[in-house]
């Protein structure tokens, strides 16, 4: 997963790394982080041996320079020290310059939205100009925790569903969206698995009654996972389909409501408004729009649509297993403010990932980070 921007962001941090190890000159590139600093003893004036009976006569040592006024006199050592233990170094704007253009255009490559790309370089700013170095602290250390923090600052703090649904009145009603073939379908056969292997009942709604074949796919996943599923015949009213859900639900105590919706384009007004009606029918407590990782930026700004005209309280997506760069995975919850409920990484029933921030953090960064 992701693992195209993994290798470039390890090779961004060591330019990073590069980069401000050479702002704080050449007694840092020379030292190695973290040993002690090894310095020459205070030098102790050897004894001559005297002869019997001879005498000693002082020996004459230059006078040390007169301390400049209201300055302290500094002794070798504590010298030594100020330059190279206790140095700190500043670093500035400029030390980061480069890498952080690179930093960017990495993202930008990686499909990560712009508005995503500058609130990230913001953060590294943040995180890295004028922190104080101290000569001792690995300067890889300093630069992948700047990434981490800057990184799960705009991944938010995800979304449990589980803890929602326990905490929430039954029957949870959940409403899927999305466009055509992004895997919406698949994706609620998963979450309905997924919810159930957490002690919850759950109740199918076919809504799709759009597309041939839609009706017999869902029921075809139903069956193999031993759930219910509510449905009509295709080119039927989605909105009497998903209210029949909901009042199955309601007689039967079923825990959480899954409802399928025909795949539309943002731009399609009738559909849109197809999907208006039934949420004022149904009156979903969370709508979920799925839509895949590899469509990246598009995938973006197609959220942002859906949440504008419908309203999206997470996103779920998919096929983050074939998705190298991991720009829709970082960009989605800053850009439309909705955080990612789930990731679907393969075809099974069991290929669903709760989207936790700090593991994908972990993901791209290496979990030692
Ligand atoms: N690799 C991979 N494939 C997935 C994933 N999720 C779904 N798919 C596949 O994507 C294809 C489309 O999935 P569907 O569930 O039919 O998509 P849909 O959005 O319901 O399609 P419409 O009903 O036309 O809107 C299927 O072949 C799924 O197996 C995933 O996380 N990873």
């Amino acid at each position: 997963m992701f693992d195209g921007l993994k290798n470039k962001l390890k090779n961004i941090q060591q330019k990073f790394g590069h980069s401000i190890t050479e702002a704080a000159g050449p007694e840092v590139v020379a030292e190695s982080p973290g040993e002690p600093v090894k310095t020459a003893p205070e030098s102790v004036p050897e004894e001559k041996p005297i002869r019997e009976g001879a005498v000693r006569v002082p020996e004459v040592v230059p006078e040390p320079p007169a301390p400049e006024v209201g300055k302290t006199p500094e002794s070798f050592i504590s010298r030594v020290r100020s330059l190279v233990i206790e140095r700190e170094l500043v670093i500035s704007e400029k030390d980061i310059e480069e890498p952080l253009t690179e930093l960017q255009m990495v993202l930008l490559e990686n499909d990560v939205a712009l508005d995503v790309s500058d609130a990230i370089l913001a953060y590294m700013k943040e995180e890295l100009v004028g922190s104080h170095r101290k000569i001792g602290t690995s300067v890889d250390n300093v630069v992948a925790l700047a990434l981490r923090r800057s990184l799960l600052r705009v991944l938010g703090e995800g979304f449990d569903l589980v803890t929602y649904i326990r905490n929430h009145e039954r029957p949870v009603r959940i409403l899927v969206t999305g466009v055509n073939g992004t895997g919406k379908t698949t994706s609620i056969a998963k979450m309905g698995h997924y919810l159930r292997e957490n002690g919850f009942s759950v109740v199918l709604g076919a809504g799709d009654t759009f597309r041939a074949g839609a009706i017999d796919q869902i029921d075809e996943h139903a069956r193999r996972l031993g759930i219910k599923v509510i449905q009509h015949k295709e080119g039927s009213d989605p909105a009497a389909v998903l209210f029949d859900t909901v009042e199955y639900a309601k007689g039967h105590g079923i825990d959480v409501v899954l409802a399928d919706t025909a795949g539309r384009f943002h731009n399609r007004k009738n559909l849109m408004n197809q999907l208006e009606k039934i949420r004022r029918v149904m009156k979903p407590d969370l709508i979920v729009y799925v839509d895949e990782a590899v469509a990246g930026n598009d995938a973006v700004v197609r959220a942002r649509d859906f949440n504008d005209l419908v309203g999206t309280d997470a996103v779920m997506l998919t096929k983050a297993d074939m998705d190298p760069r991991g720009g829709a995975a970082i960009s989605i919850a800053q850009s439309i403010g909705k955080p990612i409920v789930f990731l679907g990484t393969g075809q099974g029933y069991d290929d669903i990932v709760p989207f936790r921030p700090a593991a994908v953090v972990d993901e791209l960064l290496g979990a030692e980070a």
